[in-house]
């Protein structure tokens, strides 16, 4: 199903979505035609295809009403990279123009752990297979290091029981011995009796490279290749390490899969992937559009921010350490709440470039129930799940459910309104002490009723100050 992803139909991608976030039809429908117009370009003849950019989508509505989930839904659903910037980032001291392009440089960052990710899996059968053979050879070496030497096998399961050899059949008998020995130790690995042995590996240690130290610095852009210039002047240390058989498996299928896979290709898919499929959100962009005079400083800063973001979503080409990338078809999705100011406070230029328009309804009540259980990773579903694993059940009644969306929403109406994101303070209050205490419980079903959320949570939500803090 992932593979043909791009080619879901609009009402298709909104029905997946729908299994996630409740609500929110009109922005559902606008990502899912965005969605659909870059399979269509897709189809399309070159000269033609070139002419056709994407339609960038704003956003607007209140904070923790679905506005990231529903873009981040969209882009796992079809494997888009995918970032998240906060306009507002470049408003603060020390930001210089060119790092808005940051937000490009760590779009295609993502692609290239997506594509990678993916050939990796792809390599991973011929990678296990890889690392069981040196698993062998880890706990058999094939070379004896002396006569007095024991090698992990021995030292798990003892010799091989067949005495001392004469002095001239020696080498012979350790050669049949050590090969006797492998093929006892596959055996054993493949009906799992190792994996709790202990033997040591050498790993590669992680270095942070030259690029990422400059990162930040405001001197990436300089960088480009600098890291592979540098790279192959700095050899890779080695460190030696004891781990378990399935710990060292792990690490070694993931060596073996780093071998197999071509870099190089990695890192030109991903170039590609982040150019005709990446998606960047950008959240609180109605914090930078000035409905002032235009006199002020943080007006100035704001329109300048707006201007160093327009080329990005005009279009331009930005240099990253592997590689130029084109932003002329990347989706840009805008979000804000826009209180304070419109989409029409904007500078004109980056107005017309988010063109579809998308208001996010604020949460009901009845909303709150519905996201409580009904999404896939509903926020219940995975209280139910955790507690699972600690053997105890627990039940909510339905209208514990409802007691907990009123409770959700009256706070919201109280103090800051953070939409659905009440919902987690709230759960993790209720069920507080239940976390803790319980390994200690022998109880098998603890059942939740209005009754209950009322005596852990009613007092808090009746008190502002209170709730302020705690909920
Ligand atoms: N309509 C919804 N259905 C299901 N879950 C939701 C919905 N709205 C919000 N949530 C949940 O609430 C949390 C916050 O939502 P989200 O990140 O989408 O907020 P947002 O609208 O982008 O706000 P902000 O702009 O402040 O980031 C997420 O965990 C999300 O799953």
């Amino acid at each position: 199903m992932k593979k043909n992803a791009e080619q879901l139909t609009p009402r298709q991608i909104v029905e997946k979505l729908d299994q996630y976030i409740v609500g929110q039809k009109d922005a559902k429908r606008a990502v899912a035609v965005a969605l659909r117009n870059r399979y269509r370009r897709s189809l399309l003849a070159e000269a033609i295809k070139d002419e056709v950019i994407p339609k960038n989508i704003l956003m607007l509505g209140p904070t923790g009403v679905g506005k990231t989930e529903i873009a981040r839904r969209i882009a796992k659903l079809v494997r888009a990279p995918f970032v998240k910037v906060e306009a507002t980032k470049f408003t603060e001291v020390g930001y210089v123009g060119r790092d808005v392009e940051s937000m490009v440089r760590d779009l295609v960052e993502t692609a290239v752990r997506l594509v990678k990710e993916e050939k990796m899996a792809g390599v991973r059968e011929r990678a296990a297979e890889n690392a069981e053979i040196r698993l062998v050879e880890l706990l058999v070496p094939s070379k004896k290091k002396s006569s007095s030497y024991k090698n992990p096998f021995e030292m798990i399961f003892g010799g091989n029981g067949n005495g001392q050899p004469s002095d001239e059949d020696q080498e012979k008998q350790e050669e049949l011995s050590l090969r006797e020995q492998r093929t006892r130790a596959e055996q054993k690995l493949k009906d799992g009796e190792l994996e709790e042995e202990f033997i040591t590996i050498e790993v590669e240690e992680q270095q942070a490279s030259m690029f990422d130290m400059l990162q930040g610095s405001g001197m990436e852009h300089m960088g480009m290749n600098m890291q592979d210039a540098l790279s192959s002047f700095m050899p890779k240390k080695k460190k030696k390490r004891k781990l378990k058989v399935k710990e060292a498996r792990t690490v070694l299928i993931n060596e073996e899969a780093q071998k197999l896979i071509d870099m190089d290709e990695v890192t030109q898919d991903a170039l590609i992937r982040a150019e005709q499929s990446g998606i960047i959100f950008i959240d609180e962009i109605d914090k930078i559009a000035s409905k002032g005079s235009g006199q002020s400083s943080a007006d100035v800063s704001r329109e300048g921010v707006q201007r160093d973001i327009l080329p990005i979503v005009e279009g331009s080409t930005v240099v990253t350490k592997y590689g130029s990338v084109k932003t002329d078809y990347m989706l840009f999705i805008g979000a804000g709440a826009f209180h304070m100011s419109k989409p029409s406070d904007l500078i004109p230029e980056l107005q017309g470039r988010f063109p579809i328009r998308v208001e996010l309804k604020k949460l009901s009540t009845e909303d709150f129930v519905r996201i409580l259980i009904e999404p896939d990773n509903a926020i219940i579903k995975q209280y139910i799940a955790l507690m699972e694993t600690e053997g105890i059940q627990i039940e909510f009644s339905d209208d514990a459910i409802r007691r907990l969306a009123e409770i959700a929403f009256e706070v919201n109406q109280n103090t800051d309104n953070i939409g659905a994101r009440r919902l987690h303070t709230i759960m993790e209050k209720l069920l507080e002490d239940l976390s803790f205490e319980a390994p200690e419980i022998t109880l098998e079903t603890i059942k939740i009723t209005p009754q209950y959320v009322d005596d852990k949570l009613g007092a808090i939500s009746k008190d502002k100050d209170l709730s302020q803090f705690i909920l």
